[in-house]
């Protein structure tokens, strides 16, 4: 046995050294009782958290909870290490100014020569900037950046959750599918700029007609999709789609811009019109589609009989008219209730 060997294999540092390395240790760590009393805390763990020693010293690691765990986590935490397991996960805590921080912990016991646990150690690694990033590329899977909406892939899973609860309590979803009226000209007339400032305005006054419960998102250039959830009738559905058309008719002013939009709508019902989410998106799509042709600033529903006499062409929008006036009269009345 070398003399920095100890009987159980592992290494012993000259007297001070092992003190002096783990203040200096770059992962912030800490030592507590058995009754979790903090005894020792690194320099790493201070500059992390923002306290110093001294205000650590005598305190419950629980001076750091940020709030974000229930009772049965931290409990769970301890449970393990107290029956002389090692606990390790993710932990969201509070620095002393109050902001947050993630560190991937581990928590373990120590036991004396007795073999009493007397101690926890806890050694952390900072994992903040990782879960933002993580957390930002989440956002960014799920959200349209330009309107800060949800996109097409948060749309499908909100949906889908949505249609299961419509099955179990046996009330309909509604899906629109709004499309803006001659948006292409205002890209060409004021510039992409003004467009992209006219799309997020849109978002906005979408949002703000709809309850907490429904969901706008933006599905493509200029279409949305506005999800109702709880419908009480259809006929809701068509005053809601009547009601957002009517929030974007009202002006729109973007510096010495002043201009109004109009926009077409198609709705179809879950589960009386289609029983899965890409089937109802694609029929709403398609009755939309319809009342742009009978002159866009209307909504209409969608109809099987309308589906079967007019198969949607493949890029039908290239070829329809082009932008209406703004202003030009709407028929709300004429769109299809059957
Ligand atoms: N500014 C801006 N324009 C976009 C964006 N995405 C798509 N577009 C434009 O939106 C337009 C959408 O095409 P259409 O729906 O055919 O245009 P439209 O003039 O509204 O045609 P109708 O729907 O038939 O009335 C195209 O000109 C795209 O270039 C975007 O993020 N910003």
């Amino acid at each position: 046995m070398t003399p920095h060997q100890q009987a159980d294999g592992s290494a012993s540092a000259p007297d001070g050294l092992l003190t002096e390395a783990f203040a200096q240790f770059p992962a912030p760590a800490m030592l507590t009782d058995s009754e979790g009393n903090i005894l020792w805390a690194n320099r790493a763990l201070c500059e992390l958290s923002g306290y110093a020693v001294e205000e650590l010293l005598g305190h419950t690691p629980s001076v750091l909870r940020s709030g974000r765990h229930d009772a049965a986590f931290y409990r769970q935490l301890w449970d393990t290490v107290r029956a002389g397991r090692i606990w390790r996960g993710d932990v969201i805590d509070r620095r002393k100014d109050g902001t947050l921080y993630v560190v991937e912990e581990a928590v373990a016991p120590l036991r004396d020569a007795q073999g009493a646990i007397r101690h926890f150690v806890a050694v952390q690694h900072d994992i903040t900037q990782r879960e933002a990033r993580r957390e930002h590329e989440h956002y960014l899977a799920y959200h349209d950046v330009l309107t800060r909406l949800p996109n097409r892939a948060m749309l499908d899973d909100i949906a889908q959750k949505a249609a299961l609860s419509a099955l179990r309590s046996e009330q309909p979803l509604a899906m629109m599918f709004l499309d803006l009226d001659g948006f292409k000209a205002i890209n060409d007339t004021l510039g992409h700029h003004v467009g992209d400032q006219l799309l997020a305005a849109v978002a906005q006054r979408l949002q703000s007609g709809i309850r907490r419960s429904d969901t706008v998102a933006r599905i493509g250039g200029d279409e949305f999709a506005v999800l109702l959830a709880d419908l009480d009738s259809r006929a809701s559905a068509g005053l809601l789609a009547q009601k957002l058309l009517d929030a974007l008719a009202r002006p729109f002013q973007f510096r010495k811009h002043r201009f109004t939009i109009r926009a077409s709508v198609g709705i179809a019902i879950f589960p009386s019109d289609a029983t899965s989410i890409d089937a109802l998106l694609n029929q709403a799509d398609q009755a939309m589609y319809l009342a742009k042709l009978q002159g866009g600033q209307r909504y209409h529903f969608f109809d099987q009989g309308d589906a079967q006499r007019r198969k949607k062409p493949a890029a039908p929008r290239q070829e329809t008219h082009g932008p209406d006036k703004p202003g030009q009269a709407h028929k709300p009345e004429a769109a299809s209730r059957r």
